[in-house]
């Protein structure tokens, strides 16, 4: 059993072919990037394969069962969760309160036993709790647990999107521009954290990144898009040196 098998993947937009023919294939736990230039169709990739997107063609298949048009959260209950670009948390309610708010999909009891407070309820509230006070501990963000997200640190609220994407239990972690936005330091920071979370929790995670610091140290694998085309793949020092990719980003002067 492969964990991600996607084909032939081809989303439009009107007449804008934003994805065309795209495959790929994750094994097991690789980290692997997905790069291109600005308006390649990266996001558009991550968007089908999460839910928010029903492609136009192609199959995606997610530990062998076929995934194409199922709904974002259905789509995270099986085992795909992802970030975002611009980072999207809940900011009038606390960094525990986001976590928790996230494992929805996963409630284990129903609207009744929530209203009666019963067994079933007390051990699920508890075991979510449970979870999440974990997570924060484990990515030494237990000290900001009650705080409210847009008042703490850039660095440090994409680290708890990061964090709550990791409460599901994910088998596969999607990253869109993980890095965007952060100063150097915190940068190699999350390089640091990149690389603990997939040895730590052994999942699998799909990169998109402009910055290529971040991809050519943490990915094994890197295929690179151009208008919604793969138009390259291969190991870091395969990728750096490849004229299409070379023409791809700094134009034909520059081969
Ligand atoms: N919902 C949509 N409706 C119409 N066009 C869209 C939609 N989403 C994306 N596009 C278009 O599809 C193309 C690919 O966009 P996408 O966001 O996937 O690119 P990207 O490679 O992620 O770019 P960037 O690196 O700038 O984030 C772009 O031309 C974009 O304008």
């Amino acid at each position: 059993m492969s964990l991600l098998k996607i084909e032939g993947l081809t989303q439009k937009f009107g007449g804008l072919t934003a994805v065309s023919d795209f495959s790929t294939h994750f094994q097991g736990n690789e980290l692997m990037g997905l790069i291109g230039p600005n308006g390649a169709g990266k996001t558009t990739v991550f968007n089908i394969v999460s839910g928010f997107y029903t492609p136009t063609r192609g199959n995606i298949i997610f530990k062998d069962k076929p995934i194409n048009g199922l709904k974002p959260h259905v789509v995270t209950g099986m085992g795909i969760a992802r970030t975002f670009q611009n980072i999207r948390l809940w900011h009038d309610m606390s960094l525990l309160d986001n976590i928790l708010i996230s494992q929805h999909h996963n409630l284990g009891y129903t609207l009744l036993d929530s209203f009666l407070r019963n067994k079933r309820y007390v051990d699920n509230e508890h075991r979510m709790r449970t979870i999440a006070m974990d997570l924060l501990e484990q990515l030494d963000l237990i000290q900001f647990k009650d705080e409210r997200p847009g008042n703490l640190p850039y660095g440090v609220q994409r680290k708890i999107e990061i964090a709550r994407a990791l409460s599901v239990k994910p088998d596969l972690l999607l990253l869109d521009e993980p890095a965007a936005g952060l100063n150097s330091a915190d940068v190699q920071d999350l390089i640091k954290l990149i690389a603990w979370i997939h040895k730590e929790f052994n999942i699998a995670i799909w990169m998109i990144e402009h910055q290529m610091a971040v991809v050519m140290s943490l990915c094994s694998w890197i295929q690179v898009i151009d208008f919604g085309k793969t138009i390259a793949q291969g190991t870091p020092e395969e990728i750096q040196s490849n004229p299409a990719v070379i023409k791809a980003y700094l134009g034909d002067d520059n081969i």
